[in-house]
C-alpha cells in the first residue's frame, strides 16, 4: 500500500532531521503498528504520509504511484482519526456527521456506522454533551465515513473504557478482514499485541526494528521458567532457562524438594520489548 525510501525530513525551525533516512513498507490488508518514546517522529511520519507536511527527502509510493502526484482522490481514499477529537460542539453529532460526510464523494452509511460503535441512539445530543469516550467513538465513524481503503489511527483506544475500547479493536479488525489497511500509534501495548500484524519501533528519528509481534518475541523472548517457592515463611523466586530445562538438576531439585506456590513460563510482552528496543519505559513515557 506505501513505500516509504530513505525518507528524511527536518522542520524549518530546526538545526537537524527529526527523521532520518527512514524506510519501511505497509503491506495491503495489514495492520501496522508505528511505535516509538515520545518526540520520536510517529507524529511527523504520520503528517508527511498523509500529505499534512511537505518538503521532505526521500521517496513516497502510495499504491505504486508517487505521493506527490496524488490530489484529492487520495483524501478520497483515505480516513484519518486524530488523538483529539475535533467536531462542532454546538451541532448534533450526527448533523456533524453529515456535515464531514459532505465533503466526500464515496459515501458509507451512517446508521450502520453509528449504530456500529453504540451511538445511533445518542445522534441527536448535541456534541458539547457528550463524554471524551463518545467523541472518541464520534471520531471513528468520522474516519470511515466516506469508505476508505486505508485508515490512519492515532491513539485509538486511549481514554476508552474496556468495553468500548473492544467496540473499537473489533471494528479496527473488521476493517482489516475486509480488505482494509491500518497504520496505528498507540501507548497501549496490549492492544497493539492484539490488533497488529507488524509493528515497527522508532527511536529519535530511526527506525531500529519492523517485524510481527510474534516473531519479536520469539527474538526477544528470555524462554525461562519462574517458579516461586515457600521458604523460612518467604516468597523466595527463582528463574531457569526454558532450553534442556529436564537436564537441569537445580531446576529438578527445587520442584521435588521446595514447597512450591506458582511456576510460570516467561512471555516477553511486547512492552518488555519496547524497553528494549527504545530504551525507554512507557511509565517514563506517560
Ligand atoms: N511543528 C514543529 N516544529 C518544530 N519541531 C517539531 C514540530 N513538531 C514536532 N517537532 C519536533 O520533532 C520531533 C518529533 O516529533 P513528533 O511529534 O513527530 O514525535 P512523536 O513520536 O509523535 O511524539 P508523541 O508520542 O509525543 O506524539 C520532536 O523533537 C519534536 O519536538
Amino acid at each position: 500500500m506505501f513505500q516509504v525510501k530513505d525518507l528524511s525530513f527536518k522542520y524549518k525551525n530546526n538545526e537537524n532531521n527529526v527523521l532520518k533516512n527512514i524506510s519501511f513498507d505497509i503491506y495491503e490488508g495489514e495492520i501496522f503498528g508505528f511505535l516509538g518514546p515520545s518526540g520520536a517522529g510517529k507524529s511527523t511520519t504520520q503528517k508527511i504520509i498523509i500529505k499534512i507536511l511537505e518538503d521532505y527527502q526521500g521517496q513516497i509510493h502510495y499504491k505504486g504511484k508517487n505521493l506527490s502526484d496524488y490530489h484529492q482522490e487520495f483524501f478520497e481514499d483515505i480516513g484519518v482519526s486524530f488523538e483529539m477529537p475535533i467536531h462542532f460542539s454546538k451541532m448534533t453529532a450526527l448533523e456533524n456527521i453529515k456535515f464531514f460526510q459532505n465533503l466526500y464523494k464515496q459515501k458509507a452509511d451512517i446508521e450502520t456506522l453509528m449504530k456500529r460503535v453504540g451511538l445511533w441512539e445518542d445522534k441527536d445530543k448535541m456534541v458539547a454533551e457528550y463524554s471524551k469516550g463518545m467523541k472518541i467513538r464520534l471520531n471513528i465513524v468520522r474516519a470511515l465515513l466516506n469508505s476508505p481503503n486505508m485508515l490512519f489511527l492515532d491513539e485509538p483506544t486511549n481514554g476508552l473504557d474496556p468495553s468500548n475500547s473492544k467496540i473499537l479493536k473489533d471494528l479496527i479488525k473488521e476493517f482489516r478482514n475486509s480488505g482494509g489497511t491500518v497504520f496505528i500509534t498507540s501507548h497501549i501495548m496490549s492492544d497493539i499485541d492484539q490488533l497488529c500484524d507488524r509493528v515497527a519501533f522508532i527511536v529519535n528519528g530511526e527506525i531500529k526494528e519492523i517485524d510481527s509481534p510474534r516473531n519479536l518475541k520469539i527474538r526477544y523472548g528470555e524462554r525461562n521458567i519462574k517458579v516461586e517457592y515457600k521458604e523460612n515463611n518467604q516468597i523466595i523466586e527463582k528463574k531457569f532457562a526454558m532450553e534442556k530445562i529436564g537436564d537441569n538438576e537445580e531446576f529438578l531439585k527445587t520442584i521435588k524438594e521446595k514447597d512450591i506456590e506458582t511456576i510460570h513460563s516467561g512471555e516477553t510482552t511486547l512492552e518488555d520489548i519496547f524497553i528494549k528496543v527504545t530504551g525507554v519505559t512507557l511509565n517514563e513515557e506517560q
